[in-house]
């Protein structure tokens, strides 16, 4: 029988051992300490056998951006089990006192990232928001069907950025549902670390921001470069990572696109996690030339108490539904509710009338952050529709004008 409970500071090496060890990851002394001072800020539960750490799973205390409001949010992450103590039920213990953690302290909801699709499901994670991975054929000059806008572009130095571009970034994450908060230490300790993590080949980060010096800045892009690789006959071309690109406009994107698909001794731009309905997907000329060459599964959310949940959300369209929901691990979520939702707020309230719609806590997740339909869920059997209509109104009202993403991979 394991004993979960809190890791102290002092155990903190040995659940980065366990981690490397699940991850298959060998990281070097930099990588170590920054993995160190990042789970001294973050909550830390382990499975413990005797004095052996055999699992571990830690989160950070992040807010994240709903439809109309920004709720707390653990983000969690780290999580390993010893190869000697799998599938004995470590991560469900774990998970299991997570979650009623994050109830007790009042977060209605919890969000991760998968390292595999197939694990988090069972535990009522819904995947809630996608990512596109964009390749841009930049041996030729980018074709658009906009006029970039003609502010100045300006390098922005690494060391400003947090001061620059953080703030952009904190009133964007409000446009957007899916968004974590990014405290200091994680632009300085993630996006603008001087060695990319997971490739050393690429350059320290580079940012470009529209404005000129003085002004507020219209947008940003934030990017890694890769030399030419000089194998002979194999020689390819440079390549632009994009790793985050905001803007106030499609005219202020179109000049930051424009822009890093003009570097000298580059031919290919990659973007690894734009929002599907990215605006440069219209707004490019050449279908041919930015491809979308894949599409995954980016944030998975947790609706833990899903009354606090729903109400807290904003809703475009009225609506008026019974839900019949199931929730095997958080059964205080369970059971037949009422919700009447709309722009004016929303009442979630039990209720002894015959469900509208019948489904998991996980499909409700899928669908609270706007990103997937319900109806969609109908037609793949997930959810039960009892009266038509019913998904497509409760749509209507989840609905967002931009779809939820994010790329803050944590
Ligand atoms: C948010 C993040 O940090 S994502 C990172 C997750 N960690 C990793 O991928 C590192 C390598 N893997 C591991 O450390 C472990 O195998 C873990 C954490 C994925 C699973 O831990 P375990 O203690 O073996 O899981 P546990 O025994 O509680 O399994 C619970 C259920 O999930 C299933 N499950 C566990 N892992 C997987 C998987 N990778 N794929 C599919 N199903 C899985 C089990 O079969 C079990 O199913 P059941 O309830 O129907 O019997």
């Amino acid at each position: 029988m394991v004993d979960i409970r809190a890791v102290p500071e002092a155990d903190i090496d040995r659940a980065l051992e366990l981690a490397y060890l699940a991850f298959h990851d060998r990281p070097g002394k930099e990588a170590r300490e920054r993995h160190h001072t990042l789970l001294t800020r973050c909550g830390r539960i382990g499975a413990y056998d005797g004095d052996a750490l055999v699992g571990f799973m830690a989160a950070h205390d992040f807010r994240l951006s709903v439809p109309g409001a920004d709720l707390p949010c653990p983000g969690l992450t780290f999580v390993a089990v010893a190869p000697t103590h799998r599938r004995r039920g470590v991560l469900s213990a774990l998970m299991h006192e997570q979650l009623s953690r994050t109830a007790a302290e009042g977060a209605p909801i919890a969000a991760l990232w998968a390292s595999e699709a197939a694990i988090y499901g069972r535990f009522g994670f819904g995947s809630a928001t996608h990512g596109a991975t964009v390749e841009i054929d930049s041996t030729r000059p980018l074709a658009l069907r906009v006029e970039p806008d003609r502010r100045p572009l300006r390098l922005v130095d690494p060391a400003d950025a947090p001061d620059v571009i953080g703030p952009y970034h904190e009133a964007a994450r409000g446009t957007r549902a899916g968004r974590p908060s990014r405290s200091p230490e994680r632009w300085t300790d993630g996006w603008l670390c001087e060695e990319d993590e997971e490739d050393e080949g690429f350059s320290p980060p580079r940012i470009i921001a529209s404005g000129a010096p003085g002004e507020p800045i219209a947008g940003y892009v934030l990017y890694r470069t890769k030399p030419v690789q000089d194998g002979g006959p194999l020689r390819s071309p440079g390549e632009v990572r994009v790793d985050e690109l905001e803007a106030d406009s499609p005219q202020v994107a179109a000049a930051l696109w424009s822009c890093v698909a003009s570097l000298d001794l580059t031919g290919t731009v990659r973007a690894w996690g734009r929002p599907p309905d990215d605006p440069l997907l219209h707004f490019a000329a050449d279908r041919d030339q930015v491809r979308v060459t894949g599409l995954f599964p980016a944030l998975w959310l947790r609706l833990v108490d899903v009354r606090a949940a729903l109400t807290a959300r904003a809703w475009a369209a009225p609506v008026e539904v019974v839900l019949e929901l199931a929730d095997v691990r958080l059964p205080a979520n369970a059971g037949r509710f009422r919700l009447k939702a709309g722009p004016q707020g929303a009442a979630y309230e039990r209720s002894g009338s015959g469900p509208d719609l019948t489904l998991d806590v996980r499909e409700l997740a899928a669908a609270y952050l706007g990103g997937t339909r319900l109806t969609e869920l109908v037609a793949a059997g997930l959810v039960g529709e009892h009266t038509p209509g019913a998904a497509a109104a409760l749509d209507a009202a989840l609905r967002t004008s931009l779809l939820p993403h994010t790329a803050d991979e944590f």
